[in-house]
C-alpha cells in the first residue's frame, strides 16, 4: 500500500495520543497498522518539509514498532548504528513535534541524541560501530548484575560491511553467556545496493526463506558444515548461515514489513538468551512511491521537496563543489589512463557515479570500508596506477592509520578526495569535515590542496594525480561553488588575490576562505589598514615562498574551515618560527569542540569566519587583544 502524500497536517490520532513506547502493547494489530500507516504519512509531510533521511525511515516503521514492543527501553538498550534510521525511534519517544525543525540550528537532531532523550545512546553517525557498543554494554550490564537488561543493536547491511563490525561480531559471537542481540536491517542497500561476498550471503539467505512466517533457530556454535561433533550424537545440523558459524543463532529472514512475525522473532531473540543475530528483510523508502521508484539510492536522503511530485522546491544556483569534481575526474579518466577511482559505499553523493558508468572497470565500491579503501588504493598504487580515493572528509578519520603506514609510509601516488570539507551542517557533529588538516599536517610527504573555486579545483585535481611519488588530498566543501576568484599574481604554489599599498596585514586564506577573506579585506580597507589576500592553494606542508611573503607583513591571520588549534594556521606559525621570523600570526578557524547541528553559513559566522568576522579578527590581533573566539552553540547576531 503506497502513502498517499496528502498526509495530515498533524501527527495523526493515535501518534499524537501516544504517551510512552509502553502503550504502544495495548494497541491490537488494526491499530497497529493504522498507527504505522500515520507514522508513514507523518515522516513523508514532515520530511519532505525540511529535508533528511527519508528513504531510510519509511523502511525502519514495522522494525522499530516491533522493537519498542518487545523491548522495554531505556530498560533495555536500543543501539542504531549510524542512526539516520532512528526517526521513527524518535517519533516513538515523545519527539514528534521536533520533526519540524529537524536537523536544523536548536532542532531536533537527525540522529540519536543522549541530550534528546533517555532513550537514545549512539550520537556518532559514522557507520559500523553499533555492535562494538553492545559489546561492551553487555559486558557492564554483566559486571553490574543486570543481565535482564537486554542489548539490542539495530545494524543496516550497508553498515554491517564496515570492518568495526566483524571485529565486535568476533567478541559477541564468542560469548555464549552474554545474549546480545543483533537486529540486521537488510535492504539491500547502503546508498547504492550493497556490494561483495556478504551481500551475496544475505542474497542467498533471503532466496530461502519463503512467503511465510518460516524461520528456522539453530543451536549455533553446534552447527557444522556436515561435520560432527565429539557430544552430539549423529551429524550436526547445516549452519545455513554465516552467523551461526560465528556462534550466533540465527532467525530468519524474515519480513521486516510483517509487525506479527517481526515480534515473534525478536520475542524468541530475547527468549534464547545468547547472542543470536535476527535477520530482517525491509525495503528503503517502503510506501513512498517516489522514492521507492528513485533509482539511484531510494531517496537515502531528500532535500525539501514537493511531497506530491517529489520535485525539488529549493535549487542551487550554482553548480556544487562535488559536481565540478565529478566531471573534471571524467576528463581526467579519459587523459590518464592509469587514474581509477575508490568510494565506500557512496558512488553518487561523492560524485563517481558517472566515472563508474565511463569507466566501470576503474571505479571501485568497497562497501563501508574506509580503512580497507585506503589501503587497497595502496595496492592499486603499488600495482603501478593512480587511485583517486573519494571519501567525506569526516569519515576519512577512522582511516588514518591506512593513510600514514600504507600509503604516505610508501610514498605511494595516492590521491584522497574530501568532500563535505569543513563544517558541513545539518548532519550534526560526527559529520563536520573539521578535523582533516589537523590529522594529514601529520602525514610526512603528504601535500593537501585546498581549492578556493571551481578553476582551482580542476587545476589542483589535474596537479594531484601527476604526483608519483607522493599522496595528496584535496579538500572542499559541502554545497555549491562560488565565482570564480582570479589571481593577481602567483608567487610559487601562492595566488596572491589582493593587495594593498602598505603590507601590513596578510590575510592567509585556505579553499572557500578566500571569499569572505578578500571581502574582510575589503572592510579594513575602509578603515586605512593596507590587507594583502593570499591563497596558498597547497595548503599543507606550508610553502617557502608563504613563509616569506608572511615575514614581510607586519601581522599574518590565517582563516581555515578547519579546527583553529592544529591545521594551516599552527603550521604557519611553526614555519615562521623556525624561520626566525617574528611575525605574529592569528589563526582563525573552527573551535576546537564538537559543533551542533546548523547551516553551513550559521555555523561558520557563528565561528567568525565570515567577512565581519575575519575583519574584527585583524582588528583585534592589530590591537594585540587576546583572540576572542565566538561560540559556535550561541546563533551570534544577524549580520
Ligand atoms: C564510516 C561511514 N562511512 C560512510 C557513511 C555514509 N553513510 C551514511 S548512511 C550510509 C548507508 C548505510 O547503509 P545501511 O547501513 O544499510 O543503512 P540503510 O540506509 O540501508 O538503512 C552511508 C554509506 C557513514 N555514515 N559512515
Ligand atoms: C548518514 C550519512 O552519513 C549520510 O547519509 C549523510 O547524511 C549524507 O550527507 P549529505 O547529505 O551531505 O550527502
Ligand atoms: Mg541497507
Amino acid at each position: 500500500m503506497t502513502a498517499t502524500p496528502s498526509a495530515p497536517d498533524t501527527a495523526g490520532p493515535l501518534l499524537s495520543t501516544l504517551e510512552a513506547p509502553a502503550a504502544l502493547r495495548e494497541l491490537s494489530e488494526r491499530q497497529l497498522t493504522g498507527l504505522a500507516d500515520e507514522i508513514r504519512a507523518f515522516l513523508i509531510e514532515k520530511v519532505t518539509a525540511v529535508g533528511g533521511h527519508l528513504g531510510p525511515n519509511l523502511g525502519m516503521v514495522e522494525l522499530t514498532l516491533a522493537l519498542h514492543r518487545v523491548f522495554t527501553s531505556p530498560h533495555d538498550t536500543l543501539l542504531f548504528d549510524i542512526g539516520h534510521q532512528a526517526y521513527v525511534h524518535k517519533l516513538l519517544t515523545g519527539r514528534a513535534a521536533g520533526f519540524t525543525t529537524l536537523r536544523q540550528a536548536g532542532g531536533l537532531s537527525g540522529y540519536p541524541s543522549r541530550e534528546e532523550s533517555p532513550h537514545d545512546v549512539i550520537e556518532n553517525s559514522h557507520a559500523s560501530t553499533a555492535l562494538s557498543y553492545a559489546d561492551g554494554l553487555a559486558k557492564a550490564r554483566q559486571l553490574h548484575g543486570e543481565q535482564d537488561r537486554a542489548v539490542v543493536a539495530v545494524i543496516g547491511d550497508g553498515a554491517l560491511s564496515g570492518g568495526m563490525a566483524w571485529e565486535a561480531l568476533n567478541n559477541l559471537g564468542g560469548a555464549p553467556d552474554r545474549p546480545v542481540i543483533v537486529v540486521l536491517n537488510d535492504n539491500e542497500r547502503s546508498y547504492a545496493p550493497t556490494i561483495g561476498a556478504l551481500a551475496d550471503h544475505l542474497h542467498q539467505q533471503r532466496a530461502q526463506s519463503d512467503d511465510s512466517i518460516d524461520w528456522l533457530v539453530r543451536q549455533a556454535p553446534a552447527a557444522r558444515f556436515g561435520g560432527c561433533d565429539a557430544e552430539a550424537d549423529g551429524p550436526l545440523p547445516l549452519a545455513r548461515s554465516l552467523f551461526e558459524l560465528l556462534g550466533f543463532a540465527y532467525i530468519g529472514p524474515v519480513d521486516g514489513h510483517r509487525l506479527r512475525p517481526v515480534e515473534e522473532a525478536l520475542s524468541l531473540a530475547r527468549e534464547l538468551g545468547r547472542p543470536v543475530v535476527v535477520h530482517t528483510v525491509t525495503s528503503k523508502g517502503k510506501g513512498y512511491r517516489p522514492a521507492e521508484d528513485e533509482p539511484q539510492d531510494r531517496m537515502h536522503t531528500c532535500g525539501v521537496i514537493d511531497p506530491h511530485t517529489a520535485e525539488p522546491l529549493k535549487q542551487s544556483s550554482t553548480p556544487s563543489w562535488t559536481s565540478v569534481f565529478s566531471d573534471q575526474l571524467c576528463s581526467l579518466g579519459q587523459r590518464h589512463e592509469n587514474v581509477v577511482a575508490l568510494t565506500a559505499a557512496m558512488p553518487g553523493p561523492t560524485g563517481l557515479a558517472r566515472f563508474a558508468e565511463r569507466f566501470p572497470q576503474r571505479c571501485f565500491d568497497v562497501g563501508i570500508a574506509e580503512q580497507h579503501a585506503v589501503t587497497s588504493a595502496a595496492g592499486l598504487a603499488t600495482g603501478g596506477l593512480h587511485p583517486v580515493v573519494a571519501v567525506y572528509a569526516t569519515f576519512l578519520g577512522r582511516a588514518f592509520d591506512q593513510v600514514l603506514m600504507d600509503v604516505a609510509l610508501h610514498r605511494l601516488p595516492v590521491t584522497f578526495v574530501l568532500d563535505r570539507a569543513g563544517a558541513t551542517g545539518p548532519d550534526g557533529p560526527s559529520h563536520h569535515g573539521m578535523w582533516d588538516l589537523a590529522l594529514l599536517g601529520a602525514v610526512p610527504g603528504l601535500h593537501v590542496a585546498a581549492p578556493r573555486d571551481a578553476t582551482r579545483l580542476r587545476e589542483l585535481l589535474d596537479a594531484a594525480v601527476r604526483y608519483e611519488d607522493a599522496p595528496t588530498a584535496l579538500r572542499f566543501p559541502k554545497g555549491g561553488v562560488g565565482e570564480d576568484i582570479p589571481a593577481l599574481e602567483r608567487i610559487g604554489p601562492v595566488d596572491v588575490l589582493h593587495r594593498s599599498g602598505i603590507s601590513d596585514v596578510l590575510l592567509v586564506a585556505a579553499g572557500p576562505m578566500a571569499a569572505p577573506a578578500r571581502e574582510a579585506a575589503l572592510r579594513l580597507e575602509g578603515q586605512g589598514i593596507g590587507v594583502t589576500v593570499a591563497d596558498p592553494r597547497w595548503v599543507l606542508p606550508v610553502s617557502t615562498e608563504l613563509v616569506q611573503l608572511a615575514s614581510r607583513h607586519r601581522l599574518v591571520v590565517t582563516v581555515e574551515d578547519n579546527i583553529r588549534t592544529a591545521g594551516l594556521g599552527t603550521a604557519l606559525a611553526r614555519a615562521l618560527d623556525d624561520d626566525g621570523c617574528g611575525t605574529p600570526l592569528r589563526a582563525l578557524g573552527l573551535p576546537g569542540r564538537f559543533l551542533p547541528h546548523a547551516s553551513r553559513e550559521d555555523l561558520l559566522r557563528r565561528a567568525g569566519l565570515d567577512a565581519k568576522g575575519i575583519s574584527q579578527a585583524v582588528l583585534r590581533a592589530r590591537a594585540h587583544k587576546p583572540h576572542q573566539q565566538p561560540d559556535p552553540h550561541t546563533p551570534a547576531e544577524v549580520s
